[in-house]
């Protein structure tokens, strides 16, 4: 039983609804979750997915299509039970231009009481899907990297939105290729391979969560290689290839419907029935889980963590400038300086400016000359904010605190010259009750609610005005340090950092994506002991090895040096 409402709204849906399943005797006891579908085209393939899947999961099922851009504003609403819903109850909203804005308030009228929700994206995906506006009312989040346009871009944006409850269609499509290389895996005698590839293309994202996937579990990395010749479009995964000592496990997809398999202990090549899976399937299985999955969220992380997407945050800014002084106390003088200028141009063109500071020898020594650079460029600090790049976990009045070294000479006389308490953010410490985690993750959401519609890490433009960071010896900013392993995450804006090279092992820091969003970036070093990472830094864009060659900001870079940590920068 199909009915339309045109220039209709929330209650009228409801009503008429209520007034169908009456009609028709049907009830909503049997409904186990609310499934929104944001269709961008054409809603029958996903809504036949939906009825098909409905048959196990009962669901009230939204469609949700939306044309922001029409010229009138409205609602029409078509709503489908019975025969024609499969064994849920379908209302499809088309919403135009302005109704758009209350779009949540319309959905949350419609949701079934007291069950889980979950929204999917047939076509499109949002850079961060817990950010959007009915994605962050869902359990569940699930998109189709595979079907939108430019499907290994949206990959890599989804791995920088990602939250827990978020999944992709991609990997779920992996779902039995990953239970048959498994068990094939298992047939003894079990050894570690030396060698994995993963037959299929670059540019398809099940390819590379594959890849990713066999990395993670097998500890080795997985090459992507191109399908045989002549091996037909399968538009996946053509085959996966472990070698090992005693042989070679191969799975090769010879069909839409079976694979063949050969093992070290049996190169006769079985054939084995793995039909390619329908969106119908794909979804019920989506839906039988309703907890996060959590190994997709990992081999996400572990996708696309290379050098080249960390360095992807720096590249394409200006190049760097140095200002060279005669010593440390100069350096920290010349930096002052120029911040309080940045800071005060910052407050011409905005209502608040966004500086961060840091710890270390000249970082404090900065902080320090600071107050007076403000007040002679006139900056009025009331309208300022002050975030810390990073710090220590240790307790709150300990020396070893980047705060505690700020706090008499920066905070105190900024504060008395009008900088409001609300205005400082400090990283916790234990002494909040929050674990290190914890922590992190409080700091990171802290920067994502003041920074706009959509966290940092998908975000791609400018926050902080000023980023004052010290660099190590061994190159290290933040607390990000050369070939340690935190220092890949990225889907947070604020990391915990456990076992740092340098003491104290537990500290939170900025990631890379947060890092690369201040309008001026300034890198303060003095001393020989620092020359060769200086000159190191002044090379190719490489965080892994050097993490101070990997800030940039969006407008300029400079590099405030002192003669001896200069000293180097010809060689
Ligand atoms: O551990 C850290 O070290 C750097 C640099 O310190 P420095 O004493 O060698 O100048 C610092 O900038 C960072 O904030 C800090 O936590």
């Amino acid at each position: 039983m199909i009915t339309t409402l045109t220039d209709t709204t929330a209650s009228a849906i409801d009503k008429t609804m209520i007034e169908m399943r009456e009609t028709f005797g049907a009830n909503t006891i049997g409904r186990v979750l609310t499934l929104i579908i944001i269709a961008t085209g054409d809603i029958e393939e996903p809504l036949g997915a939906a009825i098909s899947a409905s048959h196990e999961h009962p669901a009230r099922v939204l469609v949700v299509h939306a044309d922001p851009d029409a010229e009138t504003s409205g609602l029409d609403a078509e709503i489908r039970v019975g025969r024609d819903a499969g064994a849920g109850e379908i209302v499809i909203l088309r919403a135009r231009g302005d109704i758009m804005a209350s779009l949540d308030t319309l959905v949350m009228a419609l949701l079934l009481p007291d069950a889980p929700i979950v929204t999917w994206w047939p076509e499109s995906a949002p850079s961060s899907p817990v950010h959007d506006v009915l994605g962050s009312m869902s359990q569940r989040r699930i998109t189709d990297s595979a079907a939108c346009s430019g499907p290994i871009a949206t990959l890599k944006r989804l791995r920088r939105g990602y939250s827990h409850g978020d999944s992709d269609l991609a990997w779920s499509r992996l779902t039995r290729w990953r239970g048959l290389v498994a068990s094939a895996y298992e047939v003894p005698p079990v050894s570690v391979p030396t060698k994995v590839e993963v037959a299929g293309s670059e540019e398809n994202p099940s390819v590379v969560l594959m890849a990713a996937w066999l990395s993670r579990s097998l500890g080795v990395d997985a090459q992507i290689v191109d399908p045989s010749d002549g091996a037909p479009d399968y538009a996946g995964v053509h085959g996966v290839r472990l070698t090992r000592e005693d042989g070679t496990i191969d799975l090769t997809r010879v069909s839409d419907e079976a694979i063949v398999l050969t093992l070290p202990t049996d190169d006769s090549g079985q054939h084995v029935t793995m039909p390619r899976r329908t969106l119908n399937e794909l979804l019920a299985e989506e839906l039988r889980r309703l907890d996060p999955d959590e190994v997709y969220g990992e081999v996400l992380a572990t996708a696309f963590s290379g050098i080249d997407d960390m360095g992807t945050y720096a590249s394409g800014k200006p190049a760097p400038t140095d200002s060279i002084s005669a010593d440390a106390e100069a350096v920290a003088a010349d930096a002052a300086e120029a911040t309080a200028a940045q800071l005060a141009t910052a407050l011409e063109a905005r209502s608040s400016a966004h500086l961060v500071v840091t710890g270390g020898t000249v970082g404090t020594a900065t902080a320090k000359a600071l107050p007076a650079a403000l007040s002679a460029a006139g900056v009025d600090v009331s309208r300022l904010h002050i975030w810390w790049g990073d710090e220590r976990f240790v307790d709150p009045d300990s020396s070893d605190r980047n705060e505690v070294g700020v706090r008499d000479p920066l905070l105190e006389p900024l504060q008395e010259a009008g900088l409001p308490a609300r205005n400082i953010h400090v990283m916790p410490s234990p002494a909040d009750g929050m674990s290190l985690d914890d922590a992190a993750a409080w700091y990171g959401q802290q920067l994502d609610l003041s920074g706009g519609d959509e966290p940092f890490r998908t975000r791609g433009r400018a926050f902080f005005d000023v980023l004052l960071l010290g660099v190590g010896p061994d190159g290290h900013i933040a607390s990000l340090f050369p070939e340690h392993s935190d220092q890949r995450s990225v889907s947070a804006s604020a990391i915990a950092v456990t076992n740092s090279p340098k003491p104290p092992p537990e500290r939170i820091s900025l990631t890379w994506p947060v890092l690369n969003s201040a309008r001026h970036v300034a890198l303060l070093v003095a001393g020989e002991e620092k020359a060769e990472a200086v000159a190191a830094a002044h090379g190719e864009i490489n965080p892994w090895p050097v993490p101070a060659s990997a800030v940039r900001g969006l407008e300029s870079t400079t590099w405030f040096l002192d003669t001896a940590a200069a000293s180097r920068l010809d060689d």
